[in-house]
């Protein structure tokens, strides 16, 4: 039977990527320990306990299907919660996105997930395709999960990605814009106990699922970048130890008590240029090699295509997320420099 087979196995993410019939009609049931287990389709799992919690709690990966170190490490939770090894004390959804991109190892199968938030699913002039239904299921599911929450409760969503190339700074997370909103250090403080030291501030709106959850239901979300790209079983999990522990202790105590937070220990970029691609003749200046948070002087050119050319404006201005193999309209690079909050 299918309960048993998850509880004993814990095999959540492996049933819904090789059996997804198992998971074709919701299924609602509850641990041995009172832990409820809601299951509304292939790939989504959220946990509810029997003690009133004061977190609702989104962990999702998987966005982009060959972003494997966040999908094995969520993988591993939602397995020892089934498996009764880990006792969720607060509420906690967690989301693998992308299930065909991850048997096929690709960011997406037709286009980018991370593109698809906030509506942009439904932008009338594209067609159809999975990862727009998969996008406008997501928003659903986030929605239904918060707003199912008791009004004291905190929101939280960390999008756990990792970047196509290295970084000089391993570990990092995009805070989505706020809209004048205060950012907040208890979160910084809890990013740097998860390894995170760097922390880019957006500072327009974007489509990415983290800003969804930020600007739709005021969640502490981020998009949390940890490493580089590998394939499945190819990451070295002892990078992960510091996540691991702290989102261990996020979903199992009832509060978390975090050394405060301190900046200098924090690197803090602001985005200073979002460089979109227009035309296919895009090219990047620098070597494929080069690590997101290489900078440069004020005036390195970067990028040109037709009509265009996109030089770093400040000395020490980096470049992050540089990809010339973008669908034209979409982000090809972002520059960022250092700030202060
Ligand atoms: O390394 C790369 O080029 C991309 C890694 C990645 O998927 N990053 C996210 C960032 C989303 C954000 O800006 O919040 C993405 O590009 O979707
Ligand atoms: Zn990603």
């Amino acid at each position: 039977m299918l309960v048993d087979r998850l509880t004993e196995t814990g095999q959540f993410l492996a049933c819904s990527r090789f059996d997804p019939h198992l998971f074709s009609s919701p299924i609602e049931f509850s641990l041995a320990n009172g832990v409820n287990v809601a299951i509304p389709s292939p790939g989504i799992i959220q946990f509810s306990p029997a003690n009133q919690a004061s977190k609702d709690i989104v962990l999702s990966c998987g966005v982009h299907g060959n972003e494997t170190a966040p999908i094995e490490i969520c993988d591993d939770l939602v397995s020892r919660i089934l498996r009764l090894e880990l006792c969720p004390r607060q509420r906690v959804l967690f989301i693998f996105a992308n299930l065909p991109a991850m048997d096929i190892a690709q960011r997406f199968v037709e286009e980018n997930m991370n593109r698809l938030f906030s509506g942009e699913h439904a932008n009338s002039t594209a067609a159809q395709n999975q990862e727009r239904l998969r996008a406008c299921e997501l928003e659903k599911v986030v929605g239904q999960f918060f707003q199912t929450g008791t009004s004291e409760s905190t929101r939280f969503h960390y999008d756990l990605h990792t970047a196509i190339r290295a970084s000089k700074n391993d570990k990092f997370a995009v805070y989505p814009f706020l809209h004048g909103g205060r950012h907040s250090h208890e979160q910084l403080a809890f990013l740097l106990a998860c390894g995170v030291n760097t922390i880019l501030l957006s500072e327009s709106p974007t489509t990415t699922f983290s800003y969804f959850s930020s600007r739709q239901f005021g969640a502490h979300a981020f998009t949390v970048e940890l490493g580089k790209v590998y394939p499945f079983g190819q990451n070295d999990m002892s990078q992960f130890a510091a996540v691991i522990k702290t989102l261990e202790a996020l979903i199992s105590e009832d509060h978390l008590s975090l050394p405060p937070f301190d900046s200098e220990k924090m690197y803090i970029y602001r985005v200073n240029q979002v460089i979109n691609k227009h035309h296919h003749d895009f090219k990047l200046h620098f070597e494929d090699a080069t690590p997101n948070f290489t900078d440069f002087e004020k005036g390195h050119l970067l990028a040109s295509e037709t009509g265009a050319e996109y030089r770093c404006e400040f000395d020490g201005e980096a470049i992050v997320f540089p990809n010339e193999n973008v669908a034209i309209g979409q982000r090809a690079l972002l520059t960022v420099v250092p700030t202060q909050l």
